[in-house]
């Protein structure tokens, strides 16, 4: 007789199935930040998902911030970080820092990558010219070289997954005087998950996902259509980091990437639990054609 254990593995892994054909070939953009970077074990677990994705066919691409490592950087340095609306205030200095800091979180992920047996290249937004930019102001305010973007070229990517490399993308740009700019990473997954046609955007953030009220963990909701995400921005539900994060989702659901998720990158393995399971995990955002599958709070 089968030990059950093993009889319940198998069948685990049979529940995949559906999601592997689903996902097979298709194009899932990996939003990568916060404090779920800052722990290496989870940062090696948020990896392993993503090269798992990558070896059963998925074509994923990484997009990655590192704001709390370039805060620590600037703070070395004997500087202040400064945020106004959630972008980082950018001044010459704070550009060399952030742009050497996300280079360096770049390249730890490409190893991390590389030592699972995936071949990865980490570029930023300059490569190939990926992200062009202009400069952003914050509700009319000069926040210094902060890149609001322009135009996607997603050459470099589209030729980087039909030779089956993983990319690993990190967000700086320049604008058309060839000037760099840092650009806020949720801004850079959104508007790359809409120019290479993602079938899904998935955000690891540091939070559950979408909170009705954002001081009561216990409003955590499951699936918002779009209108019911706009409207718990304009009516004050949605704080800091969030509202830009939200404004991304409906932004990447409007532009046709078909399903957009902010999960909690504390958790070990949300995004495999996410995409194989029919767990509803973190927040979907759907279009306003999307069918529910949860009830709030469930
Ligand atoms: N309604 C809400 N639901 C969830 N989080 C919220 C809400 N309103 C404000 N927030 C804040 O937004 C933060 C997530 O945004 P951010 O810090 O920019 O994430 P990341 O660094 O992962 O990109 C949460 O940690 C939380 O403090
Ligand atoms: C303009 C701006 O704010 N850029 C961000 C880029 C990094 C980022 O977005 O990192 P997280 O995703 O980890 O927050 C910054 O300098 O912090």
């Amino acid at each position: 007789m089968v030990n059950q254990k093993y009889l319940d593995k198998a069948e685990t892994l049979i529940e995949a199935l559906p999601y592997i054909q689903r996902f097979n070939r298709k194009i899932v953009v990996v939003k990568y930040g916060g404090s779920a970077m800052l722990d290496e074990e989870l940062k090696a677990n948020v990896i392993k998902d993503v090269v798992l994705l990558k070896l059963i066919g998925f074509k994923p691409i990484i997009v990655h911030g590192g704001g709390k490592e370039i805060s620590r950087w600037v703070n070395k340095v004997g500087m202040e970080p400064r945020f106004v609306n959630g972008l980082r205030v950018t001044d010459k200095d704070t550009m060399e820092i952030a742009e050497m800091v996300l280079a360096k979180v770049n390249k730890e992920l490409v190893t991390l990558v590389e030592s699972l047996g995936v071949q990865a290249v980490g570029i930023s937004g300059k490569d190939g010219g990926l992200l062009q930019c202009h400069k952003k102001l914050s509700k009319g305010e000069d926040i210094g070289y902060v890149g609001d973007i322009e135009k996607v070229n997603p050459k470099v990517l589209q030729d980087l997954l039909e030779k089956d490399f993983l990319p690993i993308v990190f967000p700086i740009g320049f604008d058309t005087n060839f000037d760099s700019y840092n650009i806020n990473a949720d801004d850079a997954a959104c508007a790359i998950a809409e120019a290479v046609h993602a079938e899904k955007l998935v955000f690891l953030s540091d939070i559950e996902g979408v909170y009705k009220d954002k001081d009561d963990p216990s409003s955590l909701i499951s699936e918002l259509h779009v209108h019911e995400a706009e409207k718990l921005i304009s009516d004050g539900y949605v704080g800091g980091g969030m509202i830009p994060k939200l404004q991304n989702c409906i932004d990447a659901i409007e532009e046709g990437v078909n399903r957009v998720h902010i999960l909690d990158g504390r958790i070990p393995h949300s995004l495999l639990l996410e995409i194989f399971t029919n767990k509803g995990i973190g927040t979907a955002i759907l279009r306003e054609d999307g069918e529910k599958y949860y009830n709030e709070h469930e």
